[in-house]
């Protein structure tokens, strides 16, 4: 149950409720799409309305250039990073949070039935690209640093803010800059993330894990241009079907992959691990239901969740170069490259996958007897990330959950990638904590992404409760730390 202080900033939140999701309108509104180059000045425009409203706040704001040193034609138009901090107490905990202002790429036209870029609440839901991934949250964390200052309450702990624009983008850059700042985090205690969704429509969760990602490239070249089929359909050994017997064998019906060696490193299930997934509630038919699939590769939950979390999956993305749009084009093209990824899990090794993956497709490749140039390339990875679930940072979150949904969370890991997990547990060896504040069915990358009412303004309240409770914390094992000296 809350106590008085938490009454006090519920009600707040409660009645400025509307002000927040007008706020969280303004953001939407702007089309920080990092993913098509020509958006590029959209995002640094919204970094630049993020770090005005950290200011506002009184935080003490950077922003540092990002300089990929990864090939990428539009570098140069890198936004900058948030790198912010907020009170410098040092008799308090120091918490960083981590979020993303850029969104996916939304058209009206791919099917959405409001704007995307205009937030629009229908039935207590508020629909709009990045509401929940991850504008909201990111909102939701200012939000409740804010309801402390307004109330002239003392904040319970020092904030510290890293804010990306380039995440759906595969966070280009971000690693060098987090290794090149690293005494930003040095006064850091805990990190926390809220870029993922619960499991379940209602119940909420506490994320401990996530997959990491091998993002590979296949090319297969015949000549300069492209050709008639007619002209030379039958004589030649054309790319695209290289390319699809390719990306047809490397993986069976039943989800498996076919590369050798690819789960030689796979971490056993533990019986700990086993009993921590039977514990979770999971609806099978709401998750189909969110997804609009019928039929999954697995039947129970306990296979469905070790699959999504804890096995390494291989999907097929897409080939550029290939004819994709509707009526009939009768050319062999050229060149085609087909891009697949596979999700690694611990204790996979991302340069062995790639060894595996390059020596199995040049195999399959040479039994075709094709002239053609076969290229392999990884363009971007990312490692998986795995919290120790009894670090003290959890404790608080667990707490913090009972209090504003008067519920325990689901303990869950997340099929995934938040790239900066990894990183960021690696670089500063702190506590990494991934809050969701969104529902399974907020349909992220979707066309019809929504955060709820309900969600924006309990997540709100959520992390305004986790400040107090990690202050709590902090002060208990810092009295334990302090007589265990003295002893
Ligand atoms: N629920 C959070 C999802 C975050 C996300 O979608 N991350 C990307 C990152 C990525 C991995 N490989 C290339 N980009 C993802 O696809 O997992
Ligand atoms: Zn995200
Ligand atoms: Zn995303």
């Amino acid at each position: 149950s809350s106590s008085g202080l938490e009454n006090q900033i519920f009600q707040y939140i409660d009645l400025h409720q509307n002000e927040f999701i007008q706020t969280l309108k303004e953001w939407v509104a702007v089309e920080s799409d990092s993913i098509q180059p020509e958006r590029r000045q959209n995002v640094t425009q919204m970094v630049e309305l993020t770090a005005d409203r950290l200011r506002a706040m009184g935080a003490t704001v950077e922003l540092v250039k990002l300089c990929s040193h990864k090939p990428d034609v539009q570098s140069l138009l890198l936004p900058p990073l948030i790198l912010a901090e907020l009170g410098k107490d040092p008799q308090k905990p120091t918490v960083c949070f981590y979020g993303h202002v850029d969104v996916q790429p939304a058209k009206k036209e791919d099917g959405w039935k409001t704007d995307p870029y205009n937030l629009t609440e229908i039935d207590g839901n508020l629909y709009g690209r990045g509401a929940t991934d991850n504008k909201g949250p990111v909102l939701a964390w200012i939000n409740a640093v804010e309801s402390f200052r307004a109330l002239k309450l003392d904040t319970p702990v020092n904030h510290k803010f890293i804010i990306e624009g380039m995440e759906e983008a595969g966070s280009l850059g971000l690693e060098e800059i987090i290794k090149e700042n690293q005494r930003f985090f040095s006064d850091v205690d805990y990190i926390v993330i809220s870029d993922n969704l619960w499991l379940s429509n209602r119940k909420p969760a506490l994320t401990y894990g996530t997959r990491g990602n091998i993002c590979f490239s296949v090319e297969v070249q015949c000549g300069e241009r492209d050709l008639h089929s007619g002209s030379f359909g039958g004589i030649i050994h054309e790319p695209m079907t290289d390319l699809i017997a390719l990306l047809d064998s490397l993986v069976d019906t039943s989800g498996r992959i076919l590369i050798p060696g690819v789960y030689d490193d796979v971490a056993s299930l533990t019986e700990e691990e086993k009993k921590l997934y039977e514990a979770i509630e999971f609806d099978l038919e709401e998750y189909k239901n969110n997804t609009g699939v019928k039929k999954f590769l697995y039947d129970t939950k306990e296979e469905i969740l070790s699959h999504l979390w804890r096995y390494p999956s291989l999907s097929i993305h897409g080939i550029e170069g290939a004819f994709h749009e509707p009526g009939i084009k009768t050319a062999i093209p050229a060149k085609v490259i087909g891009k697949f990824s596979i999700r690694q899990v611990p204790h996979m090794d991302i340069s062995i996958v790639k060894r595996q993956v390059i020596k199995y497709l040049e195999d399959v490749f040479s039994k075709r007897n094709s002239p053609n140039k076969l290229k392999v390339s990884v363009p971007i990875s990312a490692m998986p990330w795995v919290a120790d679930i009894n670090d003290p940072l959890y404790t608080a979150a667990r707490t913090a959950i009972k209090t504003v949904f008067g519920q325990d969370p689901e303990m869950i890991r997340d099929g995934a990638t938040i790239p900066i997990a990894q990183m960021l547990q690696n670089i500063t060896r702190k506590s990494v904590m991934m809050l969701p504040i969104g529902a399974a069915d907020d349909g992220e990358h979707s066309q019809k992404e929504k955060i709820s009412r309900y969600n924006y303004i309990q997540g709100t309240k959520l992390f305004a409760t986790l400040f107090l409770e990690i202050a709590k914390l902090h002060g208990q094992l810092q009295e334990a730390s302090n007589t265990t000296t003295a002893n």
